[in-house]
């Protein structure tokens, strides 16, 4: 098919659909021709392909009609590795959204903040997420306009962070112009409190005050600290009366954050308020699915499903599952199977039925650090004491069954202490080789992994 006919049936689609929609699905597509009357569209990757055909092959077939075609028939072709290249990311931006709109300049720096990888397109749908993925939609549609602030919350590792950057990849693609800050509110608060110490508080008020879409990760942390919450109530201010967008993140609504101003706890309920919660299991398949499938890695549906069966609550954790077999495989030299899977998880993922008890991890833990129980579930808030009790939550949050509350009324506190607990140890996971070894050893240990391995 000529590239002209073929502008024109994307002319015909970008009439009957969302920018969004348009720029995530259609503008990547590749024109291959017509084969035996079917126009034959390149893809990028099978996930894509099941999603047009599902979703969007009557309407190309209506586009075609619409242009003369009396039996349209469209099919969609993964395209190889070598012409797949083509459409990665090094690829120019795409046409520009509105007709006759000059062509976007290269992006500038306003995605340095953003990570290249949390884009609408890597972001798979499923109903954990849709109501939140709805959201950032509308809102990278209408910045400002459709709901201001859109406030995210769910657990660790659950896409919040994706989903924010995704609005921003999207509104920094259509107006490059525009500026764009990501921030995380432990980062935030760092810069206040050097531009205090330094004098620069005026620099650093212009700085995010002049944003035009600000999209600011576990607000949570805002609470109990004082300055920070003041000069936050400001920079909101100064935002929202400039129908600029404001995007927050956090592990839990605004009613449960814990001594938050009341006039920024109201402002924070001004817009839309959305929660993510954890992945079916069909969507954690069609995570691995794209993940693999992106990483060019051909591996049998047996196997991502026997991975997603073992990692249930943390999508970042699933992926890690999945590089984890990938090494293994390679280092070992064996072809992907439900076997290699078992074995490459079985030091990091307990087999389900292994039933631990809470009081268990904790004597574990006590003995790992050398230290009573009772001293890790007391009020100490010195760091020796704080690393145990904090691993100690993970730990009970991933190998057994209670709930944030549970765990926190076994150690005397209340659950958002828990679930910060838990996104501390899971933040410092590969990067602080002290915590990570503890966490290794001690989940090896409980799940009497150890003994085997040294039988086998
Ligand atoms: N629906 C999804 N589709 C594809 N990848 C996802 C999805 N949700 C999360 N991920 C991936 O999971 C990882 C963790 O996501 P992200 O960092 O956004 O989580 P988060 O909710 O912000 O966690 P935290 O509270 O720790 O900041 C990322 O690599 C992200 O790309």
């Amino acid at each position: 098919m000529s590239q002209e006919i073929w502008a024109d049936v994307l002319g015909y689609v970008r009439k009957n659909i969302s920018e969004v929609e348009y720029h995530t699905w259609f503008a990547p597509l590749k024109n291959l021709g017509v084969q035996d009357g079917s126009l034959v569209l390149g893809v990028r990757n099978s996930f894509a392909q099941e999603w047009l055909r599902k979703q969007y092959q009557g309407l190309l077939e209506d586009a075609l009609r619409s242009l003369g075609a009396q039996h349209p028939q469209v099919s969609f072709q993964v395209l190889p590795a070598s012409q797949d290249a083509l459409l990665l990311p090094s690829d120019p931006p795409p046409a520009p959204i509105s007709p006759g709109r000059a062509p976007a300049p290269p992006p500038a720096d306003n995605r340095k903040t953003l990570n290249p990888k949390y884009t609408f397109e890597n972001f798979v749908v499923g109903p954990n997420n849709n109501l939140a993925h709805a959201a950032a939609l509308a809102v990278a549609e209408s910045p400002g306009k459709a709901y201001n602030p859109l406030f995210i919350y769910g657990d660790v590792g659950l896409g919040k962070t994706h989903l924010m950057h995704a609005v921003g990849h999207y509104i920094a693609e259509r107006f490059p112009e525009k500026r764009i800050e990501y921030v995380s509110t432990e980062t935030f608060t760092n810069e206040l409190i050097n531009a205090i110490r330094e004098d620069k508080t005026t620099q650093f008020r212009n700085r995010y005050r002049s944003v035009d879409l600000l999209l600011v990760d576990d607000i949570q942390f805002l609470a109990g600290k004082e300055r920070t919450q003041e000069e936050f109530f400001h920079t909101f201010n100064a935002l929202y009366e400039n129908h600029k967008q404001i995007i927050l993140s956090s592990d839990r609504p605004p009613k449960d954050i814990q001594t938050l101003e009341g006039r920024l706890r109201s402002r924070f309920e001004w817009g839309l308020i959305t929660d993510i919660q954890s992945p079916e299991f069909e969507t954690r398949v069609a995570i691995l699915k794209m993940n693999a499938e992106h990483n060019r890695i051909d591996i049998p549906q047996e196997v991502l499903e026997l991975i997603a069966r073992q990692v249930t609550t943390n999508i970042r954790e699933l992926e890690g599952a999945l590089m984890r077999v990938v090494a293994f495989s390679s280092l070992n030299n064996v072809p992907f199977s439900r076997a290699v899977a078992s074995k490459a998880l079985s030091n990091v993922f307990a087999p389900q039925e292994v039933k631990v008890e809470m009081m268990d991890v904790l004597r574990q833990v006590a003995s790992h650090f050398n230290m009573p129980p009772d001293v890790i579930r007391g009020s100490g808030r010195v760091r020796e004491v704080v690393v145990p009790r904090q691993v100690a939550q993970y730990l009970i949050r991933d190998l057994t069954d209670h709930s944030l509350p549970e765990i926190g009324q076994f150690f005397g506190r209340d659950h958002s202490t828990v679930m910060h607990a838990i996104s501390k140890v899971t933040e410092q996971l590969g990067k602080d080789s002290e915590l990570t070894a503890a966490v290794e050893t001690l989940r090896r240990k409980m799940k009497g992994l150890e003994d085997e391995d040294s039988r086998a």
